[in-house]
């Protein structure tokens, strides 16, 4: 691992018979830190924990991805393999240059009963514990920064870890019957695959705190009314409310629907002056291009939508 290293050296500089000493400062960010571990070595270590999978399909056309959380006899709780099978499906995500979107869902309509109990048990150690919070915060980063647009679909139980994964997406659509908790205070625990620091961006400082204070478990109206969730969808066609939901959201070519998202992932991860920096770059690509030309052609008259939408 990478580990910057400051290196002083002194120059001394006679100037009027007085001697200056100056000091430089370099910065050496060859030096590897051998305190921490490779993600390698803590693929290897999560691997030896419990059963599951995380399957992703990608359909060209549409340009939407799904990734489903899948442990059935636990409730779709996420073991250290399904921790690994997480990050690669996010790796394959980044490599996707075409897609629009990516929907995450529980298998048999149940989101995810948060961190496999069995692992939290077998793996508590300090080492289980540095191990899982980094990789699992690394992935649930990459997850974020995905220049896709990010929905999680909660179905029936979103707690603990689960609803650390649902704070990482861009948007959280709530079937019916979804019960959504940061249970982590009742567990003795605290979150830390990035939850804490997602879920105040997302509904402000004060009522993030009382939630992780009170480890109160969420109804799917509650998610919508507190601001945490985007819609709210029947249970018995959960996914295509959301995929009608996602449509109006993804109609545009997804060279345009890819630099938005990144444009406004740059706000939330980076300094106001970065962000303005990084968003004077985003115009290059568009500017003159083929989507503006046709754009112009049509001239287009801009109106309220019929519904209020
Ligand atoms: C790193 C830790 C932290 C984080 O940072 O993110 C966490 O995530 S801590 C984990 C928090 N989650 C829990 O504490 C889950 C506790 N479970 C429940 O509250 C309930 O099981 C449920 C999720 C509300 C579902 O209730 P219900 O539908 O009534 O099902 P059962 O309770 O009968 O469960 C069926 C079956 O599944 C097992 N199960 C459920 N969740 C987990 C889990 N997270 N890990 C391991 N196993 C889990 C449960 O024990 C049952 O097993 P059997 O008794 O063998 O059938």
């Amino acid at each position: 691992m990478l580990n910057a290293k400051m290196i002083r050296s002194k120059f001394t500089v006679t100037f009027k018979n007085c001697k200056i000493v100056t000091q430089t400062f370099l910065i050496n960010s060859m030096s590897t830190d051998s305190s921490q571990p490779s993600f390698e070595e803590i693929r290897k270590y999560l691997w030896g924990f419990g059963k599951g999978n995380v399957n992703l399909s990608k359909n060209e056309d549409t340009g939407i991805a799904t990734l489903v959380l899948n442990n059935p006899e636990k409730r779709n709780a996420i073991s250290g393999q399904m921790m690994v099978h997480l990050r690669d499906c996010i790796e394959e995500l980044e490599k996707w240059k075409s897609g629009k979107a990516v929907i995450l869902q529980g298998h048999n309509n149940i989101f995810c009963s948060g961190a496999d109990l069995d692992f939290v048990r077998a793996a508590g150690t300090k080492q289980g514990a540095s191990y899982m919070s980094t990789w699992m915060q690394d992935t649930l980063n990459r997850l974020q920064r995905l220049p896709l647009i990010s929905v999680s679909l909660l179905e029936g139980f979103a707690i603990g870890g689960g609803a650390e994964v649902a704070v990482s997406c861009d948007y959280i659509v709530v079937a019916n019957n979804a019960k959504f908790g940061f249970v982590h205070a009742k567990m003795g625990l605290v979150p830390v695959w990035g939850g804490t620091t997602r879920l105040v961006n997302k509904i402000g400082q004060r009522k993030a705190l009382d939630m992780l204070l009170t480890s109160k478990v969420f109804r799917a109206v509650d998610c919508l009314n507190i601001g945490l969730a985007d819609a709210m969808v029947p249970t018995a066609e959960s996914f295509v409310k959301t995929m009608e939901w996602l449509s109006p959201r993804i109609q545009h070519h997804y060279t345009i629907v890819r630099a938005n998202k990144t444009s406004v992932i740059n706000t939330a991860l980076n300094s106001y002056q970065d962000s303005l920096a990084k968003e004077k770059t985003m115009l290059v690509p568009f500017w003159g291009g083929q989507l503006n030309i046709e754009a112009l052609n049509k001239k287009i008259k801009h109106e309220p939508s019929q519904n209020g939408d």
